[in-house]
């Protein structure tokens, strides 16, 4: 058979990013090792030197003709482009080099970090530039010398991965006049493509995913200018956006003057404004394919009917990604413990680079992927056949009425029945430190070293002493601790049938933090009670109220590898029915107060405004659904960090919970004044201190906070909190800080008291 040369170069393939932590979090445990002070910074570059080069070779030996880099971080890619650009604010101005790049990601001595914010609909944190009225000069220097590395690697394949500018001042804080600002960083930009053209760099990607936010067009004259200027140096520039479609910015993002526009036909209708609106026959489409935020293989018949519309369009395309692989794990087949037919469909970072290289061979060479792609439609068949089915919960589920969505009784008279607190009931939203201790228990389980029993009784001392703790500090209402579980998503993962979790699949949230997210891979039931045993033996321990702790049904929706065969909304409903039968569990075992945790409920909002109400319609509902259950006198609490609410209110309402903590101490209290602003009824728990601190708050601080608090809501509707769990921190930082909050709740309670005298 003879070859069509054209072919072998048509339908290259490409990256758009790669993960970071290393393979065995080699990284976060450099990046610890140095914060602990047990190492240097030249032992910490060198470990990220050597991750990166490492999957730069991966890369290349899978083939991939155009490999992003530049993507690798210590902590933060945004963080590193504030500080290549010179966006150093006024606060950080006497550190430098490593020193500083620290203290703006977590803060140093009483300088508060960055803000850290989720801006799209993942779980990864970037850190918020803060453009000070004044830049620092830019240096790109770091910048250049890993493209330069990269270049001896991979020679022409490397392409520099470049954080969008417009992207960039849509994402920041500002002190600088914004238009100021744009002008300033464009020529800091157009040098930075100047840099790159002397060191013989022909290509660029510059991702701007902020182009498929719902406001993008409030921005297209910035784009227009920007890219205009940009397009002068002559280097050939791919336009890289994710995460959904351009919608109806579709047809002036196609006229900017780029080489190449990526688009994601993993989400959103991007498939259908192609053919709608066309391709620029002058441009390149990077058409993002692959998955880049899920674990599961492409599926041939699916994939084969989108190339088909796609190549109707144009031929002229790469095959990518459909965002940096950033979102998913390294490797599939290091999984030992997965059943068979899961793991042959699985498909992480590694194995998706094989299904690029395989897409470019159908393409070029059809009868040359036949067999592979036949190998694949074979797992799938088995994968059906393997998954599980569960009729009840199926049928529980049609069977459901809007009653079943409806606590007894409205709030006003489920509170006449509820436990009566002091004011200003002071209470924390679930975990205590996770001690490296504890998490050796875990460890010793798994190597045979600890008997299930012998761990059970070692999470049972530390349940003790932290109810112990608490009694002593005077805390209300008393939580068990979580010492238990992993992680909150994790632990219900590992609990729930339909539910797969892995042993290494760790994806960065953000800095050295890592999650497994679990994989939903069938029908999802309890099979028996999750928390109950931990419960009691807290409650057994204290005459105070212990809150029974669950993570709500979007989170953990949200926070998982989902099902790509039916619904979100399905899924989320099967979780809430196995949830509210955890919650019936809990309360049959005394539990007055129980508490299901949303941190994502925010989080999973669209990218497109349009899309909120059909999500928030199914997300509240799936809530709901595992909280109605609860008698009238059982508290139901919920949690959510990262919480601005002024634009979903009534749904917050709608979720019905009598008490709601949230987050507030990095944002001056806005979600607060949202709340109040909105007339909302019910109880709230305003953090009053930010546990992503070190710190230890002072009870002034906490006082002044809560007198925020009072001057904007009843009495009757606060409580007192710190913003999210402690499982972060440590004990030495928990103890002090919990005794000043329950201070600064006395010194509340008596200037009531005198007030009402
Ligand atoms: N899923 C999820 N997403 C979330 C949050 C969350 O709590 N969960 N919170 C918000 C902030 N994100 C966070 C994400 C991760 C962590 C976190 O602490 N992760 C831990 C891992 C937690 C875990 O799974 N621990 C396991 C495994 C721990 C481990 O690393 N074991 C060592 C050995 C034990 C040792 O010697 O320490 C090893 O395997 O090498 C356990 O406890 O069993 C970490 O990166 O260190 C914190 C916040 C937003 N998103
Ligand atoms: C990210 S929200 C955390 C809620 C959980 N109950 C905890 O305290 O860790
Ligand atoms: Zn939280």
């Amino acid at each position: 058979m003879t070859r069509d040369t054209n072919a072998q170069t048509r339908f290259q393939t490409a990256t758009l990013g790669y993960p970071r932590i290393g393979k065995s979090r080699e990284l976060k445990k450099a990046l610890e090792a140095f914060w602990r002070g047990q190492s240097n910074a030249e032992t910490l570059i060198q470990t990220q030197h050597e991750i990166e080069l490492s999957h730069w070779q991966t890369q290349q030996n899978a083939g991939i003709d155009r490999i992003g880099i530049g993507d690798m971080s210590l902590y933060d890619h945004v963080l590193d482009w504030s500080i290549y650009l010179g966006i150093i604010p006024e606060r950080f101005a006497a550190f430098s080099g490593l020193e500083r790049y620290f203290a703006m990601a977590r803060g140093n001595e009483g300088i508060p970090a960055l803000e850290m914010t989720k801006w799209f609909d993942t779980n990864y944190h970037y850190l918020v530039p803060e453009i000070p009225e004044h830049l620092q000069p830019a240096d790109f220097s770091d910048f250049l010398a890993t493209v330069r590395r990269a270049q001896d690697q991979l020679g022409d394949r490397a392409v520099p991965i470049i954080l969008g500018p417009v992207t960039l001042l849509r994402l920041s804080r500002f002190e600088m006049n914004q238009s100021q600002a744009a002008s300033e960083l464009c020529d800091r930009y157009v040098q930075l493509l100047q840099e790159l053209k002397e060191l013989g760099v022909a290509e660029v990607q510059i991702h701007e995913p902020a182009l498929v936010f719902g406001d993008a067009a409030n921005f297209k004259e910035n784009y227009q200018a920007t890219y205009q200027s940009l397009s002068q140096i002559g280097l050939a520039i791919q336009l890289v956006t994710y995460f959904d479609d351009l919608g109806d910015n579709y047809s002036w993002v196609m006229e900017l003057p780029v080489a190449g526009v990526s688009l994601d036909f993993t989400r959103g209708r991007n498939l259908e404004l192609l053919q709608q609106y066309g391709f620029p026959e002058d441009k390149q489409l990077g058409a993002g394919l692959v998955d880049a935020r899920n674990i599961w293989k492409i599926r041939p018949d699916v994939l084969q009917s989108t190339l088909d519309i796609i190549t109707g369009v144009t031929t002229n395309l790469r095959l990518q990604p459909s965002a940096s692989l950033q979102f998913v794990p390294y490797d599939a087949q290091r999984e030992r413990k997965l059943p068979e037919p899961l793991l042959q469909v699985l498909s992480f970072a590694e194995q998706k680079l094989e299904e690029l290289q395989l897409l470019a061979t159908h393409l070029r060479q059809p009868q040359e992927a036949e067999t592979s792609l036949e190998a694949i439609r074979g797992q799938w068949q088995a994968f059906q056949d393997f998954s599980p089915v569960n009729q009840g919960v199926q049928e529980r589920l049609q069977r459901l009425s809007s009653q079943d969505l409806e606590r007894p009784l409205p709030y006003e008279q489920r509170l006449q029945q509820q436990p009566v607190l002091p004011p200003f009931p002071t209470t924390t939203i679930g975990s205590f430190p996770q001690t490296s201790d504890v998490r050796k228990l875990r460890v010793k389980l798994k190597r045979g070293d600890l008997s299930q029993a012998e761990y059970e009784a070692a999470i049972d001392a530390e349940i003790a002493k932290c109810i112990q703790f608490q009694d002593e500090a005077g805390l209300d209402v008393l939580v068990h601790g979580e010492f238990e579980r992993t992680d909150m998503v994790e632990f219900f993962g590992q609990q729930l049938s339909g539910f797969a979790f892995t042993e290494y699949a760790w994806v960065q949230s953000y800095g050295s933090r890592c999650v497994r997210p679990p994989i939903i891979y069938g029908d999802v039931a309890r099979t028996q009670a999750m928390t109950v045993r931990e419960f009691k033996v807290a409650q057994s321990l204290t005459d105070k109220i212990v809150k029974g702790m669950l993570t709500g049904p979007v989170t953990m929706i949200n926070w998982s590898f989902t099902r790509t065969d039916i619904s979100r909304r399905e899924q989320a409903m099967q979780i809430a029915l196995a949830l509210r039968d955890e919650v019936a569990d809990l309360e049959a075992a005394g539990a007055k107060m129980v508490q299901i945790d949303e941190p994502a409920l925010r989080e999973g909002l669209p990218l497109k405004p349009e899309r909120w109400d059909e999500y928030l319609s199914w997300a509240v509902d799936a809530f709901r659904l595992s909280a109605a259950i609860a008698q009238p006198q059982t508290q139901i609490h919920t949690h959510m960090c990262y919480s601005e609410f002024g634009d979903i209110i009534e749904h917050i309402e709608r979720l019905d919970a009598d008490v709601l903590s949230i987050e507030n101490s990095r944002s001056n209290n806005e979600t607060l004044f949202e709340i109040t602003d909105a007339g909302y009824k019910n109880q709230v728990g305003n953090g009053v201190y930010d546990v992503h601190s070190p710190a230890v708050p002072a009870t002034e601080q906490m006082v002044q906070q809560l007198k925020t608090g009072v001057a904007n809501l009843p009495v009757s509707q606060i409580w007192v909190n710190p913003d999210c769990g402690l499982k972060t921190r440590s004990w030495d930082e928990v103890i002090p800080s919990l005794k000043n909050m329950v201070e600064a709740a006395k010194v509340l309670r008596q200037e009531v008291e005198l007030t009402q005298k």
